[in-house]
């Protein structure tokens, strides 16, 4: 069985307040979008994890498929697989693609073996692999709050635009981003704000880690800037970065940002 695991950008970002467990409250806006990885999951006599495409995740018992597949095992107690991950989405990126794959194969396992789990308890074990694994079970357009675990869906599509990412080469790690984070209080704004249209988000929709981040790696911070350069309607990193995306209303080339990076057109 096989599914195709999609990335998400955070549209805005507000980090406001630190827990006593070490992780924030925030408030985003997820937005799936058309970046893929694909997990397949096939019968096989031991639990293994197989991935290609970008090779260096590191150990296959510490990804987080094969985490997810453990955890719903001990519950559930089906024979052991083989996890098959054809890996396209950049890591360390702020583009959720782990989040993003451990919740499909969650969906794929519900299936496969006829576990009935609802969406909210299928929500529930995502939660428990990663603050922003439960997006991806529905996998629609949600203002996010908590620690990007709680939803309310928010009317937002950007099918008309030209959604365009770069990936400098640089690796963000989430939980370094937070560290440096100082939480700040923030009024509940971007619902409403991403109801605007999107050339009045330029100075009202932010992302809190860009100023830490911008200041550490000034080349994503010119990512940025050659985005609006180049006529993006709107331009922002996405989560704890690397990556950056930008809003376009029409077709746009920029070869001079390919460069050095990996753009993505038309997502
Ligand atoms: C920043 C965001 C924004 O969407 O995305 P990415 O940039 O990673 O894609 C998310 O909050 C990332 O969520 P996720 O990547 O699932 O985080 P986890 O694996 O659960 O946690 C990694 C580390 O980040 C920190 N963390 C994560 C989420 C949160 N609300 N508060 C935190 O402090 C914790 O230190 C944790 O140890
Ligand atoms: N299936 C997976 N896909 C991507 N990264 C994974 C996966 N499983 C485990 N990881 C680990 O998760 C880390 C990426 O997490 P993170 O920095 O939160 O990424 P992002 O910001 O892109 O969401 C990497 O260090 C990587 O080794």
């Amino acid at each position: 069985m096989l599914a195709f695991a999609n990335a998400k950008i955070n549209i805005g970002l507000n980090v406001t307040e630190k827990l006593p467990d070490g992780y924030h409250n925030i408030q985003t806006v997820f937005y799936p979008i058309e970046l893929h990885d694909v997990v397949e999951l096939t019968d096989a006599t031991t639990t293994t994890c197989v991935v290609s495409g970008i090779d260096n995740l590191g150990n296959p018992e510490e990804n987080i498929c094969y985490k997810a597949f453990r955890l719903l095992q001990r519950e559930y107690n089906f024979p052991e697989q083989q996890i098959t991950l054809l890996k396209q989405i950049p890591v360390g990126a702020g583009l959720g693609g782990g989040s993003s794959d451990a919740a499909q194969l969650i969906k794929i396992i519900n299936k496969k073996f006829n576990l009935g789990l609802t969406v909210p308890e299928m929500e529930q074990y995502a939660s428990a692999l990663g603050a922003d694994c439960a997006f991806f079970i529905e996998n629609k357009p949600v203002y996010a709050v908590g620690r990007g675990d709680q939803f309310q869906p928010v009317g937002l599509d950007l099918s008309a635009y030209n959604i365009v990412l770069v990936k400098p080469d640089i690796h963000v790690s989430t939980a370094e981003a937070y560290a440096g984070m100082q939480p700040l209080p923030h009024e509940e704004h971007l619902p409403a704000l991403v109801q605007q249209p999107v050339e009045t988000w330029k100075d009202q929709v932010k992302n809190d880690f860009e100023r830490m981040v911008f200041e550490k790696y000034p080349a994503i911070a010119d990512v940025k800037q050659k985005l609006y350069a180049a006529g993006a309607l709107y331009a922002a990193m996405s989560g704890s970065g690397s990556s950056v995306y930008g809003i376009f209303n029409g077709p746009v080339a920029l070869p001079e940002l390919e460069q050095h990076n990996k753009v993505y057109y038309n997502l």
